[in-house]
């Protein structure tokens, strides 16, 4: 297999929606589970997206992975490789943008890494470096409250620069409009300059099409999907890949009970949760017992069980600012995430070994604690639920998942995503 893309992602829901935008336009993609086995079959593929649980780890341990993926992608051809983060930056001043863009790129032999998260189809644009989350800052969205990693600067080349060894630039968007030579001149003067990364405006989806072509003179960059939808515009405009539809049977039917679990915090999934109210039965953990050691997970399957024979069922963790932020000063924020996202992964664990064969999962964290526990090696990308959220077939068994991001999803995406599956 000969990549025109390797893409290495740092949360499982990220990996999906990348997978999905690089799909849709027209490269045939994979989403592998981690870096995989030697004797792991997979399709023939334009591009390959390593999921990696590393947006939340320490930076050292991030970059390890992050190699070995790079490793293994480059082995296999991959002509450039996306370090695919989240496109509201999700990070702390801690890393892992920044250790992981800095090390893929010395790796490479590159002086300078593109850098940005704009995906306009999602309202995530960036001006003069400031990351607008649809027409607030950053700073003023819902993002100043994510329960691991509160964003509280837009200004995304002082976000970066405290993450980095090298200095970071910026690639205005005066010069992405001039083209994508002007980008790539800019990208060497500012490589003259001493600057490792420069943070790239793009505010409409022409403007990701020049980064994208700019981007693909270097072996490295970093963003969200939107810069996967740039360069997978440059390779199909540079004959590099033959579009190629996307498929439409992912095979028969699987049918059989659906559950969906909720672990993100997001305004727009704790509002999917509410509406999910009216269309299936919805039980809310009780993060302070959990934590207290009450068996909250078995509780909540025994629960379960009593009610999946009916239809679909929700269970969530998903709480507010103050009670996450009550929950956090009493037992710690990792302590926290931890406990709860192992607690989904046994009610995970427990629905699949009771039938469940149809799982949609809110939250990358979430969705990695699951994923990880059911032991899934890789998806193929089935049709778009909402904008950033495919259905995924397993391609070891037959199962259907969708590992929703936090923010993305219509009001009723619970409900949207069971329909996809049949
Ligand atoms: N009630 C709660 N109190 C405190 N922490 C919680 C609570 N419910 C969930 N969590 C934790 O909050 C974190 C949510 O992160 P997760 O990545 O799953 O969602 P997200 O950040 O909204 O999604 P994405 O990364 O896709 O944008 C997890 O570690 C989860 O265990
Ligand atoms: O880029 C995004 O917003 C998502 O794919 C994501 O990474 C959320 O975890």
């Amino acid at each position: 297999m000969t990549l025109a893309l390797g893409c290495i992602a740092d949360d499982y829901t990220g990996a999906s929606d990348l997978a999905n935008t690089l799909t849709k336009a027209g490269l045939r993609t994979v989403q592998t589970i981690g870096v995989p086995a030697d004797d792991l079959a997979l399709p023939e593929v334009d591009a390959v997206v390593v999921s990696l649980k590393s947006r939340s780890i320490p930076a050292e341990e991030a970059v390890a992975r992050s190699r070995e993926a790079a490793a293994w992608l480059n082995a296999r051809g991959a002509g450039h490789l996306l370090f695919k983060v989240c496109s509201t930056f999700d990070s702390t001043d801690a890393g892992n943008i920044g250790p992981v863009t800095d090390a893929l790129r010395v790796d490479a032999g590159e002086a300078v890494a593109l850098v940005t998260p704009a995906f306009p189809e999602t309202a995530r644009t960036v001006y003069l470096g400031h990351l607008f989350v649809g027409a607030v800052p950053l700073h003023e969205s819902p993002l100043k409250d994510h329960p691991l990693n509160p964003m509280r600067d837009s200004n995304l080349v002082r976000v970066l620069a405290r993450q980095s060894r090298a200095e970071v630039g910026l690639i205005d968007l005066a010069t992405v409009a001039q083209g994508a030579e002007a980008v790539s001149a800019q990208l060497d003067a500012l490589a003259r300059e001493g600057k490792g990364a420069a943070i790239a405006d793009a505010v409409l989806d022409r403007d990701l099409a020049v980064l994208g072509a700019a981007a693909l003179t270097r072996k490295v960059s970093t963003g969200a999907s939107g810069l996967g939808l740039g360069l997978a515009r440059a390779l199909v405009a540079a004959g590099r890949v033959a579009p190629a539809a996307a498929e439409s049977d992912l095979g028969k039917p699987i049918g059989g009970p659906a559950a969906c679990l909720a672990g993100s915090c997001s305004q727009a999934t704790l509002g999917q949760i509410a509406r999910a109210e009216a269309a299936m039965p919805v039980r809310r953990l009780d993060p302070a017992r959990l934590l207290a050691g009450e068996d909250e997970a078995g509780a909540a399957l025994a629960w379960a069980m009593e009610r999946i024979g009916d239809g679909p069922v929700l269970i969530a963790s998903s709480a507010g600012p103050d009670e996450v932020a009550a929950v956090q000063a009493q037992y710690g924020r990792d302590a926290a995430g931890h406990a709860i996202e192992a607690a989904m992964a046994r009610i995970a664990e427990g629905l699949v070994a009771r039938g469940v064969r149809r799982l949609v999962v809110a939250g990358g964290e979430t969705s990695g604690a699951v994923v990880d526990r059911l032991g899934l090696p890789a998806f193929r990308v089935g049709p778009e639920i909402a904008a950033g959220v495919p259905v995924l077939r397993t391609t070891d068994r037959d199962m259907w998942l969708a590992l929703k991001s936090g923010n993305f999803g219509g009001p009723d995406f619970f409900a949207d995503a069971l329909r996809l599956m049949p």
